[in-house]
């Protein structure tokens, strides 16, 4: 038998206590939802009560809708409406923090902050405070460019002119009616109550539910302060020039099209550089926006204050002005920092990737100062009074971006004033990649940057630049015109792994339209199923591992069961580097191709391609194997001759090479010599397999993928097919696929590592550099390729490596 109605109420009431919500609350969202829900508890209690959490803090979103009304002159009906004052509640911080969410899928524009904080589409719309005089047909055009957006987006990118950012019609919030996949603005809510029975769908849940808090229909008003002050309109104008920048245009002379659907560059809140000088706004102006806070901080218990009031203005140049009168009088009341304020709102804006049609000066102030009491409440890192104030001051008001300087305290009032600069936030790798790295930093208050010529100069000033400014939290761009000369588009995307690696790995096109590579990441080696790779472990005998050792093998001066296949000794220090003797022999092997190479008697890549008449072996590198500790040995998880398995642990990005080689990778910190980077991961195929592929794709250039596990052909006289594998990162890959081609002083040489079986068959191939690499110097591999036999697997192309040592004679077409 189904529970009583009123146990479920219990029982919600008892988990929703732990976050601080009162009974009477949770049970009025859940008599709201029954009737959304016809009474079915099931959507109700899905998914840990996540529709009633979800409802909970719609509640806070109708207090913002409020605030809304304030500002538009509504005030007397916000008094009026009961669930402002309840909603006002700070403890939903606390269940943002607590409360589990299912992961989202990338690319995905929800953020939790979007949900707390912002109103959803419709309701902007309804109370017409965001787009000014938009009129229907307006809206349907944003509906589609939206649409068109978020199918465009499948991952997380930010594209567009570092100088410009550009404004997009992003999709909107996940819980707004119009946001629904499929459903036209016109579609009720019997239309959503449908699909959201139809499909147990959370978002159309969620979707209904707006529908059913925001649902009634106000009329579109004209976002006016009176007077003769600035309107939001122009605010936001000033704003969205600066994403939209108009007198600017791409280098290519392409012109920037404002109906472009486009993504967005994350804000960022700064102190303008100098926040004396230029604030012109007369007084009248700069009363554009006032709020009283002391109702509703009367009802938030946890909120010290009684009193506040915030001021906004803006000038023309993206200066706004905050000024917030702040009652201390109680003794327990803390002022956050404002840096704390600014990163938080900021988060807020990062999270939704997109500015909303719906951005305004006055609704990102109101969070910044809505923040700030928040945080007020809750943080408890400052402690205020007159002394640390003081102190903090240092008289002269001109210690420029202590927000601070302008605090004044008085009877327990805290009154501060100041400016703070809107722009868009530029991901620190994002500026730093590139040519043009430079120009983005030195175009915002680092007045000592000198350029310099050369490319690698500029990278590592600007990486220095990187560790000066990360003190003052990002790098941001220039809002000053004057920079703008060396725009360009640039192509980004923060985490090419999708989080299969410990480390995210970006990629970054400053210098071309070539956008993201198609091919699947997949973290681990797939074995095709004509591979004869067997990893059971009852195959694996005791001599093949170290099944008496325990703990560290390392730790012991005596090498393992393990170690002795890599030729008797360790090949690890304990910092996890290759030991200096055991890569000098690796490098030895490979520096003189010719001495070294060995050649099979019936070659498996030759025999892949014509069984009858196989042609003449090409020559292999000799090379030294490691055998890594496993799940069959005794020693733990930690051992250190554990490395490769453990994955990628520097830091990487993907990026387009200016000369020519298409992508490639570098490495965003300085590595030691022996140092792990990465593996060659792909699709393990027999090289029957792989040139059937490369027959049937008719297009070799796709198929520069494969690298052939051929370590140990020279043991063999003649190898069935199965049995001589190669790796194809074509499809599937991992970062290593990117690593271009150095003749003679590559950075990293390639060493097989065996780590479930010893066979020598099937290897895992690892990559580790073979010298000291800078940051932001490009990773690269001696393929082999021998540039002089035109009949060499792996030589169509021109070798563009630059090095001394080039092997490629021919001229360069
Ligand atoms: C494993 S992929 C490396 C990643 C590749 N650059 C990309 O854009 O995906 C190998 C291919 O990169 C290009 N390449 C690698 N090294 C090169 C070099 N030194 N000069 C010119 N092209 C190179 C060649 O097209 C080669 O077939």
């Amino acid at each position: 038998m189904a529970p009583t109605k009123q146990k479920r109420v219990a029982a919600a009431c008892d988990i929703l206590k732990e976050f601080g919500i009162s009974k009477v609350r949770v049970k009025k969202a859940i008599d709201d939802l029954l009737k959304v829900y016809d009474d079915n508890w099931e959507f109700i209690e899905d998914d840990n009560y996540r529709v009633l959490i979800d409802a909970l803090l719609e509640g806070k979103v109708e207090k913002d809708k409020l605030y809304e009304m304030m500002v538009g002159g509504f005030v007397q009906e916000v008094k009026s409406q009961k669930e402002a004052q309840e909603c006002d509640d700070p403890l939903i911080f606390d269940i943002e923090k607590k409360r589990s969410r299912p992961k989202r899928k990338k690319g995905k524009v929800e953020s939790p902050a979007k949900k707390l904080k912002t109103s959803p589409m419709i309701e902007k719309d309804e109370v017409g405070l965001s787009s000014g005089s938009q009129t229907p047909e307006d809206h349907d055009k944003h509906f589609v460019k939206r649409k068109n957006a978020r199918n465009k987006k499948q991952i997380l990118v930010h594209e567009g002119s570092m100088y410009h950012g550009n404004r997009s019609c992003s999709w909107p919030a996940e819980n707004s009616l119009r946001g629904l996949d499929g459903l036209s603005p016109s579609e009720d809510c019997e239309t959503l109550k449908k699909k959201s029975r139809a499909d147990n769908n959370q978002k159309h849940h969620r979707d209904l539910l707006s529908y059913h808090m925001h649902g009634k229909k106000l009329p579109f008003s004209e976002f006016s302060f009176g007077k003769k002050q600035l309107s939001d309109q122009t605010l936001t104008d000033n704003i969205l020039d600066f994403y939209h920048n108009d007198h600017l245009h791409f280098p290519s002379g392409e012109a920037y099209d404002y109906n472009q659907p486009r993504d967005e560059m994350p804000l960022k809140l700064m102190y303008p550089a100098s926040h004396t000088g230029n604030f012109d706004v007369k007084e009248n102006e700069s009363r554009l926006l006032q709020i009283d806070h002391s109702n509703a901080l009367e009802k938030g218990s946890h909120v010290s204050s009684s009193t506040s009031q915030c001021d906004i203005a803006s000038s023309s140049n993206r200066e706004v002005k905050v000024s917030l009168i702040y009652n201390t009088s109680q003794s327990d009341s803390q002022v956050p920092s404002l840096d704390a304020v600014l990163k938080n709102v900021e988060e807020k804006y990062k999270l939704y990737k997109t500015l909303d049609s719906d951005f305004s000066v006055t609704k990102l102030m109101r969070d910044v100062c809505d923040c700030f009491l928040a945080m007020a409440s809750v943080d408890k890192a400052l402690e205020i009074n007159n002394t640390s104030l003081s102190k903090e001051s240092d008289g002269t008001g001109n210690s420029g971006n202590n927000f601070w300087d302008n605090l004044i305290s008085l009877n327990g009032l805290i009154s501060f004033q100041n400016l703070v600069k809107i722009g868009p936030q530029i991901p620190n790798l994002v500026a730093l990649s590139g040519l043009e790295g430079l120009h983005y930093i030195s175009g915002f208050r680092i007045p000592d940057v000198v350029l310099t010529q050369s490319c690698r100069q500029r990278r590592i000033e600007a990486l220095d630049v990187r560790e000066f400014s990360t003190s003052n939290t990002s790098i941001v761009a220039s809002s000053e015109k004057h920079c703008c000369f060396s725009a360009v588009k640039c192509f980004y995307i923060d985490d090419i792994t999708r989080e299969e690696e410990k480390e995210k790995i970006s990629l970054v096109n400053s210098f071309c339209a070539e956008q993201f590579p198609t091919f699947n990441y997949i973290k681990h080696n797939i074995i095709y199923d004509k591979a004869n790779v067997k990893f059971a472990l009852a195959r694996i005998s005791e001599v093949q591992c170290c099944s008496h050792c325990s703990g560290d093998c390392l730790a012991i001066s005596l090498p393992c069961e393990c170690a002795c296949m890599s030729g008797g000794e360790f090949a690890y220090t304990q910092e996890g580097l290759l030991k200096e003797k055991f890569l000098e022999e690796c490098i030895s092997l490979v520096k003189d191709l010719k001495e070294q190479n060995f050649y099979c008697k019936r070659c498996p890549v030759e025999m892949s391609k014509n069984k009858q008449k196989v042609e003449h072996c090409k020559g292999h590198l000799l090379r030294k194997f490691i055998k890594e500790c496993w799940s069959k040995c005794g020693c733990n998880k930690s051992c250190g001759n554990r490395v490769v398995q453990r994955g990628i642990s520097v830091k990487l990005q993907v990026f387009w090479t200016p000369e020519g080689k298409g992508w490639g990778i570098q490495t965003l910190e300085d590595l030691p010599k022996g140092a792990f980077v990465c593996e060659y991961v792909g699709e393990v195929v027999t090289n029957m397999e792989l040139y059937e592929r490369i027959v049937q794709s008719r297009d070799e250039k796709k198929h520069k993928y494969s690298v052939a596990l051929d370590a140990d052909w020279c043991s063999e006289d003649i190898m069935n097919d199965e049995e001589a594998l190669c790796l194809d990162a074509t499809l599937y890959g991992n970062v290593a696929r990117f690593i271009n081609h150095r003749c003679g002083d590559a950075s990293l040489i390639e060493i097989p590592i065996e780590v479930e079986t010893p066979n020598h068959h099937y290897y895992h191939l690892a990559l580790f550099t073979q010298r000291k690499v800078s940051a932001m110097e490009e990773l690269t591999w001696d393929y082999g390729v021998d540039f002089n036999d035109q009949d060499h697997h792996g030589n169509a192309f021109t070798c563009l490596c630059n090095s001394p040592l080039c092997r490629d004679q021919r001229p360069k077409i």
